[in-house]
């Protein structure tokens, strides 16, 4: 089990984390969500010990991570750390860039396990080719089969895919995170791309301003998000007063309703004109003219037209968790 207690972390004078403290049980998946700036590389870094915070402690089972005062080279032998800039050999090849990450004990199947990791990111073909010529995404696939060279026991991936393109970021994610699964390595993702998230990550902390504010099962956060920021970093989500969805509700708050979740009806609910519909694939997105101030978005199956009028709705079930959710913030 990881156990991180960190009371408080500066680069400066201003606190850039503060009261940090979790747990996370072997073969458990983490994400860490929250806006550029929150705090989710610098929480990676001092994991990883390469920053140096007082009156914290990082554990792993009984193992205590000393951080970068007491370790001449950052980093422990148990865990592993992607950063976001990839630490590769740019003059050497893509096997060797692997290799030089396994064991010198078993250089026996170092050819194996440079085979098994080259097809893991799909780079067979590229194994011979100098690094300093591959792609940015390509690269990123080099350090992910770098970090997984030896297996950790906990690994760290911030933003793992984010200079992957769509095309083979699907699969890869696919298939590096059930290898993780089955492997039972612990992990810890920094991403903003809920497509990381949703499926993967048993869990999600949320950071805001070095703070967390959230750390729950992922799929409850996004089912019942405590508030607008949370919900917001699963998507888009509107927050629409109480009043304007149940006329007869004497409650002078506002829920959080992601677009999805409004049923269409062309006779009765919230009376709203359409401003704008974004193509958006399997859908439509639909952006409302403003209504007492609010500009609502919803889903629609088919194109609608600007100035079309339509009726949303949303279910008494689905107000009243959300308002459990949101406790008493507005
Ligand atoms: N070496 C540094 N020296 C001083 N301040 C830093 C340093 N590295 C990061 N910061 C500051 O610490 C804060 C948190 O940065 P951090 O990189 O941890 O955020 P993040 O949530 O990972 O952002 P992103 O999603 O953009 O990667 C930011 O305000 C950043 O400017």
């Amino acid at each position: 089990m990881l156990n991180v207690q960190i009371s408080s972390f500066s680069y400066q004078k201003k606190p850039i984390l503060e009261d940090i403290n979790f747990q996370l049980d072997k073969g458990q998946h983490l994400a860490l969500m929250g806006e550029s700036g929150s705090g989710k590389s610098t929480l990676l870094k001092i994991i990883y010990g390469i920053l140096h915070v007082e009156n914290s402690s990082i554990q792993w089972g009984d193992k205590v991570a000393l951080g970068p005062n007491y370790n001449l080279v950052p980093g422990e032998s148990y865990m592993k750390y992607l950063s976001q800039d990839f630490d590769l050999m740019p003059y050497t090849t893509v096997s060797e860039n692997i290799a030089q990450h396994l064991s010198v004990f078993e250089q026996e199947s170092h050819a194996e396990r440079i085979q098994e990791l080259l097809n893991l990111i799909e780079l067979e073909a590229f194994a011979n080719v100098k690094v300093k010529n591959l792609s940015g995404g390509q690269q990123q696939r080099v350090a992910l089969a770098r970090v997984l060279a030896q297996e950790p026991e906990l690994l760290l991936l911030d933003e793992p895919f984010g200079h992957i393109d769509n095309f083979k970021r699907n699969t890869l994610r696919t298939k590096l995170f059930s290898y993780l699964r089955q492997k039972e390595i612990t992990i810890i993702t920094a991403s903003h791309d809920t497509d990381d998230v949703l499926p993967y990550a048993d869990h999600t902390m949320v950071l805001q301003n070095g703070s967390a504010i959230a750390l729950d099962k992922t799929k409850t956060l996004y089912q019942n998000p405590p508030n607008y920021y949370v919900a917001s970093l699963f998507g888009r989500v509107n927050e629409v007063p109480i009043r304007l969805l149940k006329s007869y509700a004497e409650i002078d708050r506002s829920v959080l309703i992601y677009p999805h979740e409004f049923q269409i009806s062309n006779k009765s609910g919230l009376e709203v004109t359409v401003n704008k519909a974004y193509f958006k694939g399997s859908h439509y997105l639909v952006e409302c003219k403003k209504i007492e101030g609010t500009v609502l978005f919803f889903n629609a199956t088919k194109k609608l037209k600007a100035g079309d009028t339509v009726f949303l709705n949303i279910s008494l079930e689905t107000i009243n968790n959300r308002l459990q959710a949101m406790g008493g913030s507005e």
